[in-house]
């Protein structure tokens, strides 16, 4: 195989690798890739032939046109007889449209199959990330997720779909080419393929040299993406630290680094080519001073020598993109294995085959003897908690940070399932029942509003796909937003700006509650619901928040006891003893942390 440098790759499209290089060999099979995402191509199969057949047809329509232009020279331009010029040119013109046409359904259909299987993939590997628990994201770089759902599924579409189209053609035109300038003269055709390890060695040694050069750009320009992301995000910061200036030093500094990585590929490519041209030129110089010997001795016609030169002006350059195809399947490979460890990351919970869709539930939620341990942490966070919430109930979870609140509401989810004891909904064990339908039963307000980047209304109606703009006003107004809602600029048509940041941290959360309402669920989870607002805010919030749990099951896990509601029942856990200690205990007595007060 042929390794040359690519010149087209579209800079930082694909994910940081470390300067060595070493990341750049496939780190899985070809094989695997396929065997992985072959099966993604059905439908789209006969797009991909069709792309093959057609330039396959493009390349003979070449082939034969060449050997038109061999003709008309030596019967026309050496003989001077014109009258044989207009068949065989009205031959060649129709031989160039048609070959134009076939180019361009080739293309189209190839570049269809392309976005179509960059669409269907993208759809599956989103869908499974959706599968997994929230943790899964949160636990990543969003950057690095985002290019493996963007640029590593590309990077398997250039293998799998259009990387294959191109080898097949591309070997099929050297193919058709060399066997043209065979069957012109087979010695001369010999003596050229004895020079195509020139261009083997050179594609080597500037192809070893660029894949470090990549890398180190690829590196840089992942650091520096890096920052800008940082800086942005957290631009409030930045502006209030006054790090602006220290911010934009550290961008200068890495866009340095990128640009230095960048002209070094630069400077490879750009001495790369004029290398290949000098070997081409050689080659060239080589052919015709051998043909010229052969004309004078009448065993080559001048049309059969510049036919002959034609086809190797198009198999030196096949030659050489068959090398960059090399290159482009290592890669490719490489960002496969970042894609294939999402889709083979198991969900930590499925739905069991004969779990039930529940209706609306009455909201009695047991939790019995649940121990539980993150997957692959070794610390216990909750064991042998055991609470009974009545419908309508409001049961206060509270204790100290890190103690496993907020996990309680992961379990009721089912994010994940407990190591041990049982958690009911309406007396049915939460794992026999539909995911879908368990979480349609509950809502939960978290301590971080999350509002997505549309308009108030988009985010109120997101309770409740398809609700009426009545019914999102009147949400609205049970949970206190209508009034502010009503001032801004465009009032439920205003944006919220990205994560809602164009409202303050109170309205953000009328907003959520608004949702909530409308959403109109039987049992509520408010994880720290008034957290970060100031007393006057957290007060105002808590009208609303009343009426929202009115009548519906509420665990609402708070440090805050004051603005627990009278009457509500008020779970202490106590936080996970450390490792030594769960030990000890195994050891000794065991007892339960869940306590209720
Ligand atoms: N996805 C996770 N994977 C591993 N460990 C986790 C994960 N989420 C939380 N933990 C750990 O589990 C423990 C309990 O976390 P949890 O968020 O439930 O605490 P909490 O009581 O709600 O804390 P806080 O009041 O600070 O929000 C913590 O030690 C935390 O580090």
């Amino acid at each position: 195989m042929l390794d040359t440098p690519d010149e087209g790759r579209r800079p930082g499209r694909r994910p940081p690798l470390s300067a060595s290089g070493r990341e750049l060999a496939p780190a899985i099979t070809i094989r695997r890739t396929f065997r992985e995402f072959w099966p993604d191509t059905r439908g789209l199969r006969r797009h991909f032939a069709a792309g093959v057949v057609f330039a396959i047809l493009a390349a003979l329509c070449e082939v034969a046109a060449i050997r038109l232009f061999g003709h008309i020279t030596d019967e026309v331009l050496t003989t001077r007889n014109l009258d044989a010029f207009w068949s065989p040119a009205a031959i060649w013109l129709g031989l160039a449209v048609g070959a134009g046409a076939l180019s361009f359904a080739g293309a189209y259909l190839t570049a269809l199959g392309a976005e179509r299987f960059l669409l269907a993939l993208r759809d599956r590997v989103y869908a499974h990330v959706q599968t997994l628990a929230p943790d899964f994201s949160e636990k990543r770089r969003l950057g690095d997720l985002m290019a493996r759902m963007t640029d590593d599924v590309e990077a398997i579409e250039e293998l799998v779909g259009s990387g294959l189209v191109k080898a097949v053609t591309t070997v099929a035109g050297i193919v058709f080419f060399a066997g043209a300038a065979f069957f012109i003269r087979w010695d001369l055709a010999l003596l050229t393929m004895a020079l195509i390890p020139l261009f083997v060695i050179t594609s080597k040694v500037f192809a070893s040299k660029f894949r470090t050069a990549a890398a180190r750009e690829r590196a840089s320009n992942g650091a520096m993406n890096s920052v800008l992301e940082e800086g942005l995000a957290n631009q409030p910061l930045v502006q209030s630290y006054n790090r602006q200036d220290e911010e934009s030093r550290r961008l200068h500094s890495e866009g340095r680094t990128w640009l230095r990585a960048n002209m070094s590929q630069a400077w490879l490519s750009g001495l790369y080519n004029p290398a290949v041209q000098v070997i081409e030129t050689i080659c060239l110089i080589a052919i015709l001073g051998f043909g010229a010997w052969e004309i004078a001795a009448g065993r080559l016609t001048i049309g059969g020598l510049l036919s002959f030169a034609a086809y190797l002006a198009l198999l030196y350059p096949a030659v050489q993109s068959l090398g960059e195809l090399a290159l482009t399947v290592s890669e490719a490979a490489a960002g496969s294995d970042r894609v294939i460890e999402i889709l083979h990351t198991k969900p930590a919970v499925r739905d069991a085959p004969d779990a039930v869709a529940m209706g609306r539930c009455s909201g009695r939620i047991v939790f019995d003897r649940v121990s539980f341990t993150y997957p692959g942490r070794s610390r216990q966070v909750l064991r042998d908690l055991s609470f009974t919430a009545e419908p309508g109930e409001v049961v206060v979870i509270t204790g100290p940070s890190g103690a496993g609140k907020s996990t309680i509401a992961k379990l009721l989810l089912r994010f994940y399932d407990p190591d041990s004891g049982r958690i009911l909904l309406d007396d049915t064990d939460v794992q026999g029942i539909t995911r879908q339908s368990l979480r349609d039963n509950i809502t939960v307000l978290h301590q971080e509003t999350l509002l997505f980047s549309g308009t108030v209304r988009d985010n109120i109606a997101y309770g409740r796909p398809g609700a009426s703009f009545d019914e999102v006003v009147r949400a609205a107004e049970v949970a206190g937003a209508h009034d502010f809602i009503k001032l801004l600029p465009q009032g439920y048509d205003s944006p919220v700006g990205q994560r809602g940041r164009l409202l303050s941290g109170g309205q953000r959360q009328r907003i959520a509650i608004a949702r909530a309402i409308l959403r109109d669920t039987p049992v509520l989870v408010l994880d720290e619901p008034v957290t970060g607002l100031d007393v006057a805010t957290a007060a105002h919030v808590m009208r609303p928040l009343r009426r929202l749990m009115a009548g519906r099951t509420t665990l609402l896990i708070t440090h805050d006891l004051r603005q627990v509601p009278e009457g509500a029942r008020v779970i202490e856990i106590e936080p996970a003893p450390r490792e030594e200690r769960i030990r000890l205990k195994r050891v000794g007595a065991r007892s339960g942390w869940g306590t209720s007060t």
